[in-house]
């Protein structure tokens, strides 16, 4: 599966790669298009999902990995969908890069252009740090208020793993706590399940989670500890049958093999002041199983 994604990718400029070790076991590949990961293998086992649908035309947002949203989660007034960081071209700030520690450093960054103040007019930096070693895998968001106006935005990282059975994995750490949800429609909802299991269309919203999921059913039976720090939410998202179908980039017969969960500050926009930033991030660990 993994053969076929590579062969429909964009050119080889479009990708970086961080390499942890020499036998290529321990990987990170990331697309400029969206500075948009598509691959976290870790100790030979690719965890996260992107769809043999997956459109690379530097255009359309690529349908798996960790797609980055900024300046908005959902649908937006001023922009498509998830705002543009993920359909916006990143620059590569620093080469990867193996620190004293022998973990991998790969930096991007994406600055305000005619296209971004055309839909959104702020002056911004955002830089996004990614690390890598044996077991995790972390990503830093920070956003800079580069103008001399206050901004306010919304922001997540949009994980997809992969899962052997979307029915057998589970999410823990969301037991109490309310949610919006989008298939359900108006009104908040609270959770009552100790680990949220998913067997039709899931999208909710919950608000001000703890800092620590635990994810299991990735592939091969994994489990990964996902840990957040300045990104209070966690949206929990499954297309299932009927919006598989409608998705031009996404199989139909592929929503058993995903899960997003997504670490983010959407249920309240956050407002930086001139010269002000903000710095969020998430780090995946592989649990031993
Ligand atoms: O199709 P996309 O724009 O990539 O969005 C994919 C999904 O992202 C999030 O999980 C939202 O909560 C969903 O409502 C949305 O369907």
């Amino acid at each position: 599966m993994r053969v076929k994604v590579q062969s429909k990718m964009a050119a080889v400029k479009d990708i970086v790669t961080l390499v942890l070790d020499k036998d290529h076991k321990t990987t990170v590949t990331v697309h400029l298009h969206g500075a948009t990961v598509l691959a976290w293998k870790a100790q030979g086992k690719e965890l996260l999902f992107v769809s043999d649908r997956a459109v690379y035309d530097n255009k359309k947002a690529i349908r798996g990995g960790i797609p980055l949203v900024f300046p908005n989660f959902g649908p937006w007034a001023l922009g498509p969908q998830h705002g543009f960081a993920r359909i916006s071209r990143w620059k590569l700030e620093q080469k990867p890069e193996k620190d004293d520690s022998g973990a991998m450093t790969a930096v991007f960054t994406l600055t305000d252009n005619k296209d971004t103040r055309k839909m959104w007019d702020h002056k911004f930096k955002l830089t996004y740090t990614l690390h890598l070693t044996e077991k995790t895998f972390k990503t830093t968001l920070k956003v800079d208020n580069t103008g001399a106006e206050t901004f306010t935005f919304t922001t997540l990282l949009h994980t997809y793993f992969r899962t052997d059975d979307i029915t057998k994995a589970t999410v823990s750490g969301l037991k109490g706590l309310e949610y919006e949800d989008k298939v359900r429609g108006d009104g908040k909802f609270t959770e009552d399940r100790e680990l949220v299991t998913v067997a039709e269309e899931v999208d909710r919203t919950y608000a001000s989670t703890p800092n620590s999921h635990i994810i299991t059913g990735v592939i091969g039976g994994g489990k990964v500890h996902m840990e957040k720090t300045n990104l209070p939410d966690t949206v929990v998202w499954n297309p299932w049958v009927d919006k598989a179908k409608a998705m031009g980039d996404f199989g139909d017969d592929e929503y058993p093999s995903m899960l997003c969960v997504e670490a983010g500050h959407v249920a309240t926009p956050l407002s930086l002041g001139a010269g002000q930033s903000f710095t969020g991030s998430q780090t995946l660990t592989l649990m031993d199983e």
